[in-house]
């Protein structure tokens, strides 16, 4: 147990000693710790020194899943009852591993959010994000204090409190994943006499070496998304870098917001730690802000880059402000024991969380959370963090890139772009709008020498991403050729007035052949035949109008676009029999009877259909 307390097991609710509670007037831990808002959570007792996030899952699948436990069981239940009182982080949104999608736990966020006394109130929500292992889950856990003390001068806590609450730790990897949420909303009353429900939020870190840069935009976006307060947890300075990762997740963000004509995001803190030029800005809000000015400043000699960064974050957020904090000491950054005693903290990094925390916390600073103009519920807030995470489960939205991916794709897509503009000016010049009609095997030839200048065009331009990736887009770059190439063919062939005049041709072979049929078969006294070609003579006649109107006017370009397919599957058909098979086959089957008595009329009348359907290769080469 000595070994479990150690620096890695320090996240449980423990806040101070056994005797400190009774004199704070809380009950005794054997009967339960019954505690109330606004103070620090109760102590807990040696046993408990165990994961507490562990106890609260246990108890939290009891109580909500339905399952009750074995009459064994009687006391444990009793303890998780009493253990589900423990406030704690509780994790709403969730990464599942295996798709690298993120999850709402609905059940849980709805627990926090919609209980009686909260769920009409304002909510204000203030978040930390950024860069993983940068003292996120630690800052919270004095707003954590701040919360449950907020009466008292000594909120800070006594100097040898292990500070407890968010899960926090040494070491290098990461700690926090996805989105968690303090299981206690408090209830502050703002001076004007207001009700508000404040909501902690802590994130997963950013870059860490396990998350896509599509899930880091994704947690930063969705806790900026839902926050009234999002605090930017920076390391050292302002970089320009920082700015631009602001800009991706924030664009990210906003993507996935309805358009308003108002900000879409409320109030941005830039908080830096280890800030180690006092002598230059000050430690705190002025030094930081005036720092900030400094930094998002735009400039008319500053190149368009720079300056879009700077306009858009400008644009996302209605308040940005900026704090400098000092670096706490070695002790708080590599002594792998230290559990958050602030006796171990520098007293700079001290006084200035005791500015900071009431900056973002105390009643009269309250942000409360707003969309599109007007307050929202925590009611209200679920149902926007379900519909805010349907929009980042589906498809509809772009995939974040690296800057490297980003620069590729935009240096390939330059170059198709590029070759594929002097294909086109080669073709036009061969085949263009004021150039005649030209024989299909030249324009091929013609194709293929400009298709492979383009190939050689692309290839020589300077290109990130190497050998694999601009293979990738110069198969692109062929199949766009191809495609425009077909377009340039099809132009080529409207400029044959023969290709032009096919649909009237095949409508008159048509027309003629039904004639005689009709001739022929109403001679003979096959009445119901000769009755069925004049049908279809005039059907023919009648197409022929309509297509000659739609040619002349431009308009019902869809009933000439039909009539064009008919006669191009008609002229299609390579023999006359199959024409003329296509068009009895109906007949047939209704007087196989009749027709089996003439057995010679199909073949006279293939002849003199021979002679009048215009000749092409295929047609001979069929017969
Ligand atoms: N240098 C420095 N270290 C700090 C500061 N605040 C906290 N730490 C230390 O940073 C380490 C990480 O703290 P966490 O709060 O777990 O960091 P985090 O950003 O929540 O990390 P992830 O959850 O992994 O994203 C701990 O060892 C803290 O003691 C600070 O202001 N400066
Ligand atoms: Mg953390």
């Amino acid at each position: 147990m000595a070994e479990e307390s150690g620096p890695r097991n320090r996240n449980h609710f423990a806040g101070s000693s056994k005797s400190r509670l009774e004199d704070e007037g809380f009950k005794d831990m054997e009967d339960g710790p019954i505690f109330h808002r606004n103070q620090t959570p109760p102590l807990a007792r040696p046993e408990d020194l165990m994961d507490g996030l562990n106890i609260r899952t246990i108890s939290s699948s009891y109580l909500y899943d339905g399952i009750s436990p074995s009459p064994d069981e009687g006391i444990e239940e009793e303890k998780a009852v009493v253990e589900e009182e423990k406030p704690g982080p509780v994790q709403i949104v969730r990464a599942s591993e295996s798709d690298y999608i993120f999850e709402l736990d609905t059940a849980a966020l709805e627990r926090i959010l919609l209980q009686d006394h909260l769920k009409d109130l304002n909510v204000v929500v203030v978040s930390v994000a950024g860069a993983f292992r940068k003292g996120k889950s630690f800052l919270l856990d004095f707003m954590l204090r701040y919360m449950y003390n907020q009466q008292s001068d000594s909120w800070i806590g006594g100097d040898d409190e292990p500070l407890t609450g968010f899960k926090w730790r040494g070491g290098c990897e990461r700690e926090t994943t996805g989105i968690q949420a303090w299981s206690d909303v408090f209830v502050v009353e703002k001076p004007d006499g207001s009700k508000v429900a404040v909501l902690l939020v802590d994130t997963q870190g950013a870059f860490d070496s396990q998350s896509t840069l599509k899930d880091s935009a994704t947690v930063f976006a969705l806790s900026t998304m839902t926050s009234s307060v999002q605090v930017y947890n920076l390391s050292h300075n302002i970089q320009e870098d920082d700015l631009q990762h602001l800009q991706l997740f924030t664009e990210y963000g906003r993507l996935a917001m309805e358009e308003t004509e108002s900000k879409p995001f409320q109030s941005l803190m830039f908080l830096i730690r280890d800030w180690s030029f006092p002598y230059e800005h000050t430690y705190g809000l002025e030094g930081g802000n005036t720092l900030l000015r400094k930094r998002l400043e735009v400039k008319n000699y500053q190149h368009e880059e720079l300056q879009n960064v700077r306009k858009h974050i400008d644009s996302c957020f209605t308040k940005i402000s900026c704090f400098l904090l000092p670096h706490p000491g070695l002790k708080v950054s590599t002594n792998p024991h230290f559990d958050g005693r602030l006796k171990d903290v520098e007293d700079d990094f001290k006084t200035q969380l005791a500015e900071l925390v009431p900056l973002l916390l105390a009643p009269h600073r309250l942000v409360e959370k707003e969309i599109s103009g007007s307050k929202i519920t925590c009611r209200d807030l679920v149902e926007y963090f379900k519909a805010y995470i349907k929009i980042y489960q589906g498809d509809e939205l772009p995939h974040p890139k690296s800057m490297l991916q980003a620069t590729a794709e935009a240096n390939n897509l330059t170059a198709v772009a590029g070759a594929k503009d002097l294909y086109s000016k080669s073709m036009e010049q061969v085949c263009g709008g004021d150039q005649p009609y030209m024989a299909p095997a030249d324009l091929e030839r013609c194709h293929a020498a400009f298709c492979a200048d383009s190939v050689k065009h692309f290839r020589s331009i300077k290109k990130m991403g190497g050998e694999e990736f601009c293979q990738r887009y110069q198969k692109q770059l062929k199949s766009e050729l191809e495609e425009a190439y077909t377009n340039f063919s099809k132009h080529n062939e409207g400029k044959n007035i023969f290709y032009a005049a096919r649909t009237p041709a095949t409508l008159f072979v048509v027309m003629f052949f039904t004639y005689v049929l009709s001739g022929v078969t109403g001679f003979i006294g096959l009445s119901f035949l000769a009755a069925l070609a004049n049908l279809i003579l005039g059907l023919a006649l009648m197409l022929l109008c309509v297509w000659a109107y739609v040619k002349y006017s431009g308009e019902f370009r869809e009933a000439g676009m039909l009539i064009d397919q008919v006669a191009e599957a008609l002229w299609e058909q390579r023999t006359v029999r199959k024409v003329i098979s296509k068009l009895l086959e109906p007949v047939r089957s209704h007087l196989a009877w009749p027709l089996s008595l003439l057995p010679s009329l199909p073949s006279g009348a293939t002849l003199g259909l021979k002679a009048l359907v215009p000749l092409n290769n295929n047609y001979k080469k069929n017969n």
